[in-house]
C-alpha cells in the first residue's frame, strides 16, 4: 500500500440513503445544451465531424466567432415542463444537466462570470427552472460542471511556471465560487457530474480536489460526486496509486459497458451513452450508426445485470427543442419501461452463469429474478443454470403473467419452454426460486 494524503478515503460502496437511491435508479438522462447547440456540428456550410459540443476546437472556426455566439442564444422554445414530461414518460429517475461545457459559457446566472445566460437575448436562467421541473416530475437533478474552461484567461493545461500556479489558483477559486453558487441556487441537486479533468493542471491539484470534494459535501450533506473530479497525490484519477475509487461511483464508462461484473470492480458505476456514434450536443448530422430503441434497452438491461445504471443522452437544438429521433426514441424506451420496469428498478446483479438469451437481474428490495430476452433461440427453450442450491420453482411472462412449461435438466439447470417464438420485442421472464430439491420433475427423467 502506497502512503496517501489525498487518495480514497472510503474503502468499497458507500451505502447512506441518498447513495443507495442511486444505486436502484437503473435508468437516466443526460443533456447537453449550449451555444454549440446553435451550430449544430455545422458553420459556414462546412460540418465538422467532431463532437458537435467540441466544434470551438475546429480550426476552421475562429474562436472569436463561437464565443460571439451567445449573442444568438435564445431558445424561444424551451420549456422546462416538455423537457421533464418526456423524461418521465420515458422512465428516466435521474437526469444530468450541463451547467457549463468546456467553452465556459453559463446555463445559469453565475456572478463570476458575465459569460453567462443573462447576457444572452434569452436573458433568464435555465438551469433553475429545469431543476424546479424535474423536481416537480420526481425526477433527481444532478448537474453536469466542466472544470477546464475555455473561457477564462487563468485555467492552464499544466503547471510549469510560477505564474501558472499563481493564475490557477485564481482559476481554482473561481471554480470553487462557482460550484458553491451552483449549491447554493439550486439546493434539491443530488449530485454534481464532472468532466473536463483529464490536463495536468488539474492532476497536479490532487490536495486541491480532494479538498473541494471534501468542501462541497460539507455545504451539502449526501451530495453524490463520482471518480472524475478528484487526483491522488501522483495524479491518478479515479483509482488511487492503491487500486481503490476515489469518489461515490466510477464515472469512467463513457460510451463503453463492462464486459462482466469483474470489470466493475465491485464497485458502483453508471455507464453514460449517446444515440449516435458519438456527438453529445445537438448535430444537424448524427455521426455514424444511431443505436435503435432496442439496443439502447439490450445496454439498459446489461448495465443493469451488472449493477450500474445505463445513461442516455440527449442534445436539444438551439431553439430548445428535441430532434424527432430523439423524441421516438424517449418514446420507445418509455413504452418498454412501462411494461418492464420491475425488472429495471431497484435491480442489478445476479451470480448466475450468463446465457445467450439475454441478462438476469435481481431485485433488491424483495430478491425476485428477472431473465431480460433479446435471442430466443431457434428451439425455443431458454437454458437457466441457477447456482448451487437455487431451484426454479415458476417461471412466467411479466406482461401478461402466462406460466411457462420449466423442463428440469441435469443437477439444477432447466430449459424453459417459450410456445410462441414470434417475440417481436424483448421480454422479461420472471423467476420464482426455492432452497432444496428439484421443484419441477423432468417429464423424460432418464436414469
Ligand atoms: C475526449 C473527450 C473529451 C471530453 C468529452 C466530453 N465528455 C462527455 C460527457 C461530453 O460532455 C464530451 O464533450 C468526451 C471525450
Amino acid at each position: 500500500q502506497v502512503p496517501l494524503q489525498h487518495g480514497a478515503h472510503r474503502i468499497g460502496k458507500r451505502t447512506d440513503a441518498d447513495m443507495n437511491r442511486w444505486r436502484d435508479y437503473g435508468l437516466g438522462e443526460f443533456i447537453h445544451m449550449g451555444l454549440y447547440s446553435i451550430l449544430g456540428g455545422d458553420y459556414n456550410s462546412m460540418h465538422y465531424d467532431g463532437a458537435a459540443e467540441w466544434i470551438r476546437s475546429w480550426n476552421k472556426l475562429p474562436h472569436e466567432v463561437y464565443d460571439n455566439l451567445y449573442k444568438k442564444f435564445d431558445p424561444k422554445n424551451f420549456d422546462p415542463e416538455v423537457w421533464a414530461r418526456m423524461a418521465k414518460n420515458m422512465g428516466v429517475r435521474y437526469v444530468t444537466i450541463t451547467t457549463k461545457h468546456h467553452d465556459g459559457f453559463c446555463l445559469w446566472p453565475s456572478k463570476y462570470t458575465d459569460f453567462n445566460i443573462t447576457k444572452t437575448p434569452y436573458k433568464k436562467d435555465m438551469i433553475g427552472p429545469l431543476v424546479k421541473a424535474f423536481d416537480q416530475a420526481g425526477i433527481d437533478v444532478y448537474l453536469y460542471f466542466s472544470v477546464m474552461d475555455w473561457h477564462q484567461a487563468d485555467w492552464r493545461y499544466d503547471l510549469k511556471t510560477v505564474a501558472d500556479s499563481v493564475a490557477f489558483n485564481r482559476f481554482k477559486t473561481f471554480t470553487k465560487n462557482q460550484l458553491t453558487e451552483l449549491l447554493t441556487l439550486y439546493p434539491q441537486t443530488k449530485g454534481l457530474w464532472f468532466d473536463g479533468t483529464w490536463d495536468n493542471s488539474w492532476k497536479k491539484s490532487g490536495a486541491f480536489s480532494d479538498s473541494l470534494d471534501q468542501y462541497l459535501k460539507k455545504i451539502h450533506p449526501g451530495l453524490i460526486i463520482g471518480s472524475r473530479l478528484r487526483a491522488d497525490d501522483y495524479g491518478n484519477r479515479h483509482f488511487d496509486a492503491n487500486g481503490h475509487l476515489m469518489g461515490d461511483y466510477e464515472q469512467g464508462w463513457e460510451r463503453k459497458i463492462p464486459s462482466d461484473y469483474t470489470a466493475t470492480r465491485g464497485n458502483d458505476w453508471d455507464c453514460i451513452m449517446t444515440i449516435p456514434q458519438n456527438g453529445w450536443g445537438y448535430s444537424k448530422t448524427w455521426m455514424g450508426h444511431w443505436k435503435t430503441p432496442y439496443e439502447l434497452i439490450e445496454m439498459l438491461a446489461k448495465c443493469v445485470s451488472l449493477d450500474g445504471n445505463f445513461v442516455v443522452n440527449f442534445g436539444p437544438k438551439g431553439d430548445g427543442t428535441f430532434r424527432k429521433k430523439e423524441l421516438q426514441t424517449a418514446d420507445s424506451i418509455g413504452a418498454w419501461m412501462k411494461v418492464n420496469h420491475e425488472a429495471i428498478y431497484n435491480a442489478g446483479y445476479l451470480n448466475w452463469t450468463k446465457q445467450d438469451w439475454g441478462y438476469y437481474t435481481r431485485s433488491r428490495k424483495d430478491g425476485k429474478i428477472y431473465m431480460i430476452v433479446f435471442n430466443v433461440p431457434i428451439n425455443g427453450a431458454l437454458k437457466v443454470s441457477p447456482a448451487k442450491k437455487e431451484h426454479i420453482k415458476k417461471a412466467y411472462l411479466l406482461q401478461d403473467n402466462k406460466t411457462l412449461h420449466v423442463e428440469a435438466l441435469d443437477g439444477n439447470d432447466v430449459f424453459i419452454q417459450l410456445e410462441q417464438k414470434n417475440q417481436q420485442e424483448p421480454f422479461v421472464i420472471v423467476l420464482e426460486t426455492g432452497q432444496g430439491g428439484q421443484a419441477v420433475e423432468g417429464e423424460n427423467k432418464h436414469v
